[in-house]
């Protein structure tokens, strides 16, 4: 087994990549870094090194092999390559698990091929997971690789939750239920979430929002999750940035039928033209919110949308709960976004849910309580930190396998 005590983890994106390296004995960051629009020209690497300023690269990067190398160089370039003996795992994030993946897994040519399989219900991520694992099994054949899903928070989910209401011999012959995502987030959100409590995660009922790129929502009763937004696929549930989340399976049929689209045609719409950017052009939030203050009615009306179906899930999900203790806002809307939280939440105050409008303006990286004191659920923004979960569920791995 390695001796080593450090774990770089990639979590590869549709045309991203993030990574950090950490040293596991403190969880410190050795470097963390991004790579961005890979497959178009202006490629952009930032690489943060601990301590020392950022370094921008702006060249094109043509796939993630060219990112990935990039990224070897960086890490070479501080002294902390992938050739160090001090690396004891590449931990990598893999988005879609199935039915079989629900706990970290080292890979190897078999688990590889089942994460290829999977390809088609989670088309926008594991492909670039696989391209990641790929890359990084070549750089360092001898490390341990291993695959933390985004699914496997939610495989306690009761039955009830995760099937779909269509013919059960159907559903079950391809595979069909709901495998909800953003799980590492979602586990590592409600955790965090106990302890700015001061609170047991397991007599703790938290409702996690976690709004990114894509977004979802969870139920977690006790540090189990009973719920989740996001299905089949990372397309079911909130509007997110190019993503509808809920709609009508009838309106699939009604594009394909009677509008003349191609069901491929109808995969990329859904998936890569609509939410927010469908609904007026921009897919981030912060544009979003700049035109809606300047009046802008399609932006408006794009904030409205996102707003209303965050809060069905909200209620949805204190039903689904029946107890709720806390409310935990995450990832790039859900951290930055006072707007968004205020609107998600204001007139609640008849279900125990108040947010404090000088607590939810403050700006700051730190996991805080936006609700006033006398609020019998507590609103809180809690960062997420998927790297941090992922090196150590890695890392755990690779000592048990030891
Ligand atoms: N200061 C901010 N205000 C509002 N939204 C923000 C801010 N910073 C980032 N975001 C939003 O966060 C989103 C990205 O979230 P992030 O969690 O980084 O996504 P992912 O990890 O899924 O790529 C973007 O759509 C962006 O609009
Ligand atoms: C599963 C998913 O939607 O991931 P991301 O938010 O990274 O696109
Ligand atoms: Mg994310």
């Amino acid at each position: 087994m390695s001796t080593g005590t450090r774990v770089l983890v990639l979590n590869a994106g549709s045309s991203s990549v993030k990574y950090q390296l950490i040293e596991m004995l403190d969880g410190s960051r050795l470097a963390a870094g991004l790579v961005e629009r890979i497959g178009e020209p202006n490629g952009r690497l930032v690489h943060t090194p601990r301590g020392g300023p950022r370094r921008e690269t702006l060249q094109t990067f043509p796939d993630h092999g060219a990112a990935l190398k990039s990224v070897a160089e960086e890490l070479a370039a501080d002294g902390v390559g992938l050739d160090s003996p001090e690396l004891a795992a590449i931990g990598h994030r893999v988005v879609h698990g199935g039915l079989r993946f629900t706990a970290p897994t080292l890979v190897d040519d078999e688990v590889l091929a089942e994460i290829r399989r999977l390809v088609p219900v989670a088309p926008l991520h594991n492909p670039a997971n696989i391209t990641g694992i790929e890359v990084a099994r070549a750089l360092r054949p001898d490390l341990p690789q291993i695959a933390v899903f985004d699914t496997a928070f939610h495989a306690t989910m009761p039955e009830y939750a995760a099937r779909y209401a269509i013919d059960r011999a159907v559903a079950d012959e391809h595979r069909v239920r709901r495998y909800g995502f953003h799980g590492t987030s979602h586990q590592y959100v409600s955790r965090a979430t106990a302890a700015l409590l001061g609170r047991d995660p397991a007599e703790l009922n938290v409702i996690v929002l976690h709004l990114g790129n894509g977004a979802s929502a969870s139920a977690v009763a006790g540090g189990v999750c009973v719920d989740t937004s996001m299905g089949l696929t990372p397309l079911e549930g909130l509007v997110m940035g190019t993503r509808s989340g809920d709609v009508d399976p009838g309106v699939v049929f009604h594009l394909h039928r009677v509008g003349g689209l191609t069901i491929d045609q109808i995969d990329d719409l859904l998936n890569r033209r609509s939410g927010l950017l469908g609904l007026c052009g921009d897919n981030d939030m912060r544009e979003i919110m700049r035109r809606s203050e300047e009046g802008d009615a399609a932006a408006r009306l794009a904030f409205d949308t996102y707003v209303h179906r965050l809060r069905k899930y909200i209620g949805g999900y204190y039903a689904v709960l029946g107890r709720v203790d806390a409310i935990a806002f995450t990832a790039g809307v859900g951290e930055n976004a006072a707007p968004v939280r205020a609107a998600a939440t204001a007139g609640l105050d008849q279900l125990g849910i108040s947010v404090d409008p000088e607590l939810n303006a403050v700006r700051s990286g730190e996991a805080r309580v936006i609700s006033p004191e006398y609020s019998r659920v507590t609103v809180a923004v809690v960062p997420t930190d998927e790297e941090l979960e992922i090196a150590q569920q890695a890392f755990a791995l690779v000592h048990a396998a030891g």
